[in-house]
């Protein structure tokens, strides 16, 4: 199973389409056909948030879905997939992929990354997990804990990696990932352009994820907006 799904999503692109209850695109109905959009400009997967967004999305596209439920417990930091409530609401839809937070951080019902892993591949035997990880010593953990992948989302997003791009010194976050994991690598974060997409890929990535920048407008027009305002 996870070897067929390999083949459907090598060397391609998977678009994200999410739009929290804070943005402009905020629907289900809209997610599900920028995901048609995406399958007609040729991706190979799709990553989305909810329940409700991922049972639309299916509704226009067959693709492999890369599943997170991105939720707030009080202050903690952990939002995407944090805990086996949100797993358990993802199977029961059924993804191909789930994807989690396997960053260092303390999760919101205190459980450890390893522990979490080994109850959900106990409950749910056949299904494949992504860790999200923000560094290189994440990367080596998610690896020995089980996941079946491991995606660079979160490098740039936690307090020690803040201010971080996946870009940075010719990509050398993304190389030393691949050079320290046998478990395949999805690079995802501010991979912006067809040009970052395609270097990943040519770096060894399995399939890259690109979200804002296909999915976002508002960030397309500011890009558009502040480059006209040499800022
Ligand atoms: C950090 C975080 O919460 N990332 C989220 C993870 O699902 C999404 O908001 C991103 O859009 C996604 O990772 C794709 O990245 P980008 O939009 O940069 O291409």
């Amino acid at each position: 199973m996870k070897e067929d799904l390999m083949d459907k999503i090598k060397g391609g692109l998977i678009v994200s389409c999410q739009a929290l209850e804070d943005e402009p695109l905020h629907s289900s109905f809209i997610m599900s056909k920028m995901a048609l959009a995406a399958k007609i400009g040729g991706a190979v997967g799709i990553r989305a948030n909810t329940v409700e967004d991922i049972k639309a999305i299916k509704g226009q596209v067959d693709l492999p879905i890369i599943g997170i439920i991105k939720r707030n417990y009080g202050e903690c930091s952990v939002y995407i997939t944090p805990t086996m409530k949100e797993v358990d609401e993802l199977c029961e839809e059924g993804v191909h992929i789930i994807a989690i937070d396997a960053t260092k951080r303390e999760r919101p019902d205190g459980k450890k990354l390893c522990e979490f892993v080994k109850e959900i591949k106990s409950k749910y035997p056949n299904q494949l997990l992504m860790a999200d990880i923000s560094d290189l010593e994440e990367a080596k953990l998610a690896e020995a804990y089980g996941f079946d992948f491991v995606g660079t989302t979160m490098h740039g997003y936690t307090e020690y990696t803040e201010g971080m791009d996946i870009q940075d010194n010719d990509f050398e976050f993304l190389r030393q990932v691949l050079d320290n994991v046998k478990i395949p690598v999805i690079s995802e974060g501010k991979v912006d352009t067809p040009e970052k997409a395609k270097k990943c890929l040519e770096l060894g990535a399995l399939a890259v994820v690109t979200g804002g920048a296909i999915t976002r407008p508002q960030l397309i027009t500011k890009k558009f907006v502040d480059e006209i305002n040499n800022k």
